[in-house]
């Protein structure tokens, strides 16, 4: 029996491509949703457990484990996709801006990764946690203060984990910079943020998919991040 890979936020966007591609895959997956997306139907008719979570709810993390360790033996992998991009500028209480970026980002997968780390070290196989950060991390964010800030403890998340989990567990983070726009971006935006690249291009889903892949199928590669930015960092 395969282990199954957990994905956090999986009913849209990049969490729903991984999800699609693991089933299409035949890998078992079980996935976290906080609204229910048309497709969740779909995936569950196609074997997906989903499981229905809001993480800003308080109990949420240890009411996921409680689901999710009747349900499997082990864990393949936990890919920490769950994300809100909020900024200063659509608010006006900053703590609690700060205090949600912090707990979506850093304070559950911290919580996950050492509830969910006995599932993942049942296995025989090497297996992995990945945390999806954001190229901001290297630069931080004018628009995206607690945002970029939350990311980037993320991002030392990855470096702990690594050591404490090795060898048995790989942790690592992959820093995306633009993959796909929001429905709700104009094309001013759209061409502002394709220049910020050496690339130029909205890549799509399909570069997160090939750098967990590349991750996974790795026995060697802990405690590092892949940047998908384009060149971002050159530009
Ligand atoms: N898209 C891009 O270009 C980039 C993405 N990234 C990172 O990649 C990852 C995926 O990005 P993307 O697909 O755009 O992400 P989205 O902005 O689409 O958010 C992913 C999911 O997170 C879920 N989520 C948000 N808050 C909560 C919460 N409190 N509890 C439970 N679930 C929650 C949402 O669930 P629901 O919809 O069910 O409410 C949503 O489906 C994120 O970590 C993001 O920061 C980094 C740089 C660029
Ligand atoms: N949770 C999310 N995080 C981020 C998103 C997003 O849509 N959801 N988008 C970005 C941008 O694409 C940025 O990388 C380029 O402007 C960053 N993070």
């Amino acid at each position: 029996m395969t282990a199954p890979i957990l994905i956090t936020g999986g009913a849209q966007r990049i969490g729903l491509a991984l999800t699609e591609h693991f089933v299409a895959q035949a890998q078992p997956v079980i996935m976290t949703y906080r609204t229910r997306h048309a497709c969740i139907d779909e995936l569950e008719a196609q074997g997906v457990t989903c499981i229905q979570c809001d993480f800003d709810k308080p109990d949420s993390v240890s009411e996921l484990v409680n689901r999710v360790t009747p349900i499997t033996p082990s864990l393949r992998a936990v890919i920490h996709n769950a994300s809100s991009w909020d900024c200063e500028a659509s608010c006006d209480d900053y703590a609690n801006l700060f205090d949600r970026m912090m707990h979506i980002h850093a304070k559950v997968p911290y919580l996950l990764n050492m509830a969910l780390s006995p599932l993942l070290q049942s296995s025989e196989d090497i297996t992995d946690i990945i945390h999806l950060t954001d190229y901001v991390v290297e630069t931080g964010s004018p628009k995206h203060i607690a945002y970029a800030a939350s990311k980037a403890a993320l991002d030392n998340l990855t470096k702990s984990f690594s050591a404490k989990f090795a060898p048995s567990i790989k942790v690592n983070s992959i820093a995306p910079s633009l993959i796909i726009f929001n429905e709700h971006d104009d094309d001013a935006y759209k061409a502002k943020t394709l220049k910020k690249s050496l690339m130029g291009i909205e890549p799509g889903c399909r570069e997160i998919i090939n750098s967990v892949e590349l991750l996974l199928s790795s026995n060697y590669i802990t405690g590092r991040t892949l940047a998908v930015d384009g060149g971002r960092h050159l530009k």
